[in-house]
């Protein structure tokens, strides 16, 4: 597969490239084996027994026979490509809004602004990545003259279908683990809020090493359905850091802080974070569904409060402390 020319990355990720870009003749890329210790689950015909451990263990696990056409997959994943090899400069002026294009945070607002931690970036601080940033629920109203860009927006709108399927059969099962009470878990998983980002975590130089993909972190999601094309994807379990592989035509399924609210703790949101490459760059479309804007969470393990109340205890924790502290901030602490 072609590489992309330095143009094309974000000014920070380009200076110290002459140290080490490209494969390193004398170091050979490591074989990455075609499984892992993920639980697996089989959408066509699910196990309550295995989906329910995975979640309560895990808070992870692998998805096969989803039903997503290969071809879909692959054009997606062609098309990211593609667009993010355009220079740093044309991708910044043609993402306009609902659309965004970011760098270096994931960290970003309702409408894909960086959020003011990430304006202070800087190699140390940064996260070797930059995203192309779809709000499901607003693509319609983008205005683009560029037919690549509107391609994007087609492909991102039928594969959004599909993850919503996705997200709601999961989602069903959980409930039904859970004993949720359907109508109300309905309102835990909303088609308008479902966002998708494509990532590209260019190749990073060797004298980096301290590096980051993406920083450790949960979702905050209810579910995240992550698609990626290389290795790096790592889940934290057990007090060791696991490999996520890249196996072609599965879909590796995250459960969000959202997720681990409304199960009262039960199931788990997991720990994950993306390592660098020195050798390839590596491509990631990842989908996040929340609840309604106004559906309160009860739970006895937490205060009550909305996805928009998490959302912006999270906003406010970036800029202060900042980090995310997450449902740290509603747990309920016992009388003495
Ligand atoms: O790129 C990936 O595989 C993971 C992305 C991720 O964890 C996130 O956006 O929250
Ligand atoms: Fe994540």
């Amino acid at each position: 597969m072609a590489e992309s020319t330095l143009e094309s990355y974000p000014p920070l990720f380009r200076q110290t490239s002459n140290t080490n870009l490209g494969v390193d003749s004398d170091e050979p890329t490591k074989q990455v084996p075609d499984s892992d210790p993920l639980p697996v689950i089989d959408l066509q015909c699910i196990n309550q027994a295995k989906l329910s451990e995975a979640c309560r263990d895990w808070g992870m696990f692998r998805l096969v026979n989803h039903g997503i056409p290969t071809t879909l997959l692959s054009r997606l994943h062609e098309h990211a490509r593609k667009l993010f090899s355009f220079t740093f400069e044309s991708k910044q002026a043609l993402f306009t809004r609902p659309m965004a294009y970011s760098w270096g945070t994931p960290a970003l607002t309702p409408s894909g602004e960086v959020i003011e931690k990430g304006l202070n970036l800087n190699v140390q601080n940064l996260n070797w990545m930059e995203g192309f940033f779809a709000p499901l629920g607003q693509l319609s109203q983008l205005q683009t003259q560029d037919p690549m860009l509107d391609y994007f927006r087609l492909l991102l709108e039928e594969y959004g279908i599909h993850q919503f399927r996705l997200a709601t059969t999961i989602f069903e099962a959980m409930a039904e683990d859970l004993k949720l009470c359907l109508k109300q878990s309905k309102s835990y998983l909303s088609p308008t809020t479902g966002m998708l980002r494509a990532y590209r975590y260019p190749r990073c130089p060797e004298a980096l090493d301290q590096a980051c993909g993406l920083d450790v972190h949960t979702d905050s999601s209810v579910l995240s359905i992550l698609n990626q094309d290389e290795g790096g994807l790592q889940i934290y379990k057990d007090g060791d850091w696991i490999d996520v592989k890249p196996i072609p035509n599965t879909l590796v399924i995250n459960l969000g802080d959202m997720m681990q609210a409304i199960s009262n703790d039960k199931y788990l949101s997991a720990k994950h974070r993306v390592k660098v490459n020195k050798h390839k760059e590596r491509i990631s479309i990842c989908y996040f569904v929340f609840p309604e804007e106004d559906t309160v969470i009860k739970s006895s393990k937490y205060k009550p409060f909305t996805y928009a109340d998490f959302r912006a205890e999270v906003q406010q924790d970036l800029k202060t402390v900042g980090f995310k502290v997450g449902l740290q901030r509603f747990r309920l602490t016992k009388a003495c």
